[in-house]
């Protein structure tokens, strides 16, 4: 039996990058984590320590600040897209890179002072292999609740169940969302104000009689605006809300006193798409 070296890449994780636009007074910023992925004729390093084709990893963090002094930082995608093509186009055993951005946002509190935003984050990623350019942008950790328009009942009853059937519940989560686009050129932070406000939207206006059919609401909104939008991958949390018994306490409980559970959590999870266009190879 043989023994072989299997698919392979190196990058640098982390890479967190503050870029200033200066315009007089007033100052713009992006906030990122960057990481880089790099993947091609490889073998030679992991099978006879040969470094003549590797790039390090700690030369991939300078580019990432060289890159943003010199380009700035259009976008996540714009920045992630410009260092993948960079790294295949300049490195000859590089055959694939794959740059991922997570974004962290500021809210603008005057010409240069920023409040840092919640947990939300964005995301980007941008994967090259020298002829195909994939972008797929995110956001995790929306959190979203809805206090009522939420139903979860006729699910199967075996004999473990004892989830009471409810017509009137909380409905909240912590949207993770990837989606791919179909170009490579793109206005992406309108696309992407599209999108969130597409996912919101639905969330607040879809009445659920599961989070299944929440999150399909929020995919096919999202692929209705955003035409660009080949596909959106969703995952879920559902952030259950438990009515407390306050009847040892001799007082009711409609629907007003709710325990908040964080564990365990459900996690509902699916891919929206069209009809005619193929799914990308891979994971993303
Ligand atoms: O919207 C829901 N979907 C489920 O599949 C499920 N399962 C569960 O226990 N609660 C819920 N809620």
């Amino acid at each position: 039996m043989g023994i072989v070296l299997g698919p392979n890449r190196y990058g640098k994780a982390q890479v967190r990058v503050v870029h200033v636009v200066r315009d007089g007074d007033r100052h713009t910023l992006r906030d990122l984590d960057v990481r880089t992925a790099l993947a091609g004729d490889l073998a030679a390093t992991h099978l006879t320590g040969d470094n003549s084709q590797v790039l390090p990893t700690d030369s991939q963090k300078n580019t990432v600040y060289a890159f943003a002094r010199k380009h700035g930082v259009a976008s996540p995608e714009a920045f992630a897209l410009l260092l993948a093509r960079h790294f295949v186009h300049s490195q000859p055993a590089v055959r694939r890179a794959e740059v991922a951005v997570r974004e962290f946002g500021w809210q603008r509190l005057g010409q240069h002072s920023f409040q840092r935003g919640g947990a939300e984050t964005r995301t980007a990623t941008a994967t090259y292999d020298g002829e195909t350019v994939r972008v797929v942008s995110g956001l995790t950790d929306l959190v979203l609740l809805n206090t009522t328009n939420s139903e979860f009942h006729g699910f199967v009853r075996d004999e473990y169940t004892t989830l009471p059937e409810t017509t009137d519940r909380i409905l909240a989560t912590a949207v993770d969302a990837r989606w791919r686009h179909l170009d490579a050129d793109a206005d992406w932070d309108a696309a992407y104000r599209q999108v969130r406000e597409a996912l919101v939207a639905a969330f607040v206006e879809t009445y659920s009689r599961s989070l299944q059919q929440t999150l399909y609401a929020m995919g096919r909104r999202v692929l209705e605006a955003r035409p660009e939008v080949a596909e959106i991958k969703l995952s879920l949390p559902n952030r259950h809300h438990i009515p407390v018994d306050l009847s040892p306490f001799g007082l009711d409980n409609p629907n007003a006193v709710f325990v908040a559970t964080d564990q365990p959590y459900g996690v509902i999870e699916g891919t929206v798409g069209r009809d005619g266009v193929a799914p990308a190879d891979g994971d993303w």
